[in-house]
């Protein structure tokens, strides 16, 4: 009855991994997509580079740009302490369901904020709808040409303060050449990248890792 390859990877997740162990689910996924069908998960190399800038970065309110199944949800959320918030915004109505079911299996629901929508719209009600002062640490991996205009909208918006972390997936493969110039160039980051290898692939890609200086 598993008619997308989303829903088949939440399938095996819900009939292999232990209900309320985020490890074990992300394990699971990186074990499906490594084995059976490849998906665009961050993955378990680029994961351990996110797990260490996160953990560096100790943030209390966090957004992701592309949620895709939760993978990058549970890994972030797994490491934060009680009480933070985690946003995150999904364009594709069937990607958002799976992302809450396995988010929901990992005992992470209530950490979690599913957005479904566009994140040109969602960016702009984060303040007055979703009562975010601004953003500790928002994790960019969703589709490669909102990378900069994203950017330039949470500046817009005062949602980046001095320090907030901005941190992208996919710099090298699929590439966002247009984001990497301005964070590097702009004069508002400092900037750090981080190679590492296409998820469950042996191509070259890498992280940007951009600090917003306030
Ligand atoms: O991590 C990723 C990988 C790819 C991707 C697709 C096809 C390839 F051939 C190579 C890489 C696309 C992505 N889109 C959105 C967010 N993350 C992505
Ligand atoms: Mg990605």
């Amino acid at each position: 009855l598993c008619q997308t390859k989303e829903q088949r990877i939440l399938d095996f997740v819900l009939k292999n991994a232990v209900r309320g162990d985020p490890q074990s689910v992300i394990d699971n996924i990186d074990k499906y997509c490594s084995q059976r069908e490849w998906s665009m998960n961050v993955g378990n190399e680029k994961g351990i580079i996110l797990d260490n800038v996160v953990k560096e970065s100790n943030p209390s309110t966090i957004l992701e740009l592309g949620t895709y199944c939760g993978y990058s949800a549970v890994r972030i959320c797994r490491l934060l302490k009680p009480g933070v918030r985690f946003f995150t915004v999904e364009f594709n109505p069937a990607y958002a369901a799976v992302a809450k079911q396995i988010i929901e299996f990992a005992g992470l629901i209530d950490k979690v904020q599913v957005l479904e929508g566009s994140t040109g719209d969602i960016i702009p009600q984060l303040k007055k709808k979703y009562e975010v002062d601004t953003l500790d640490f928002v994790f960019v991996d969703h589709w490669k040409d909102k990378y900069k205009p994203d950017t330039q909208l949470l500046e817009k918006c005062n949602l980046l303060r001095k320090g907030s972390v901005v941190l992208a997936d996919n710099v090298i493969v699929p590439g966002a050449p247009d984001f990497l110039e301005y964070v590097r160039n702009c004069g508002k980051y400092d900037c750090t990248n981080f190679p590492s290898f296409l998820e469950y692939m042996d191509e070259k890609d890498a992280l940007e890792k951009a600090v917003f200086r306030g």
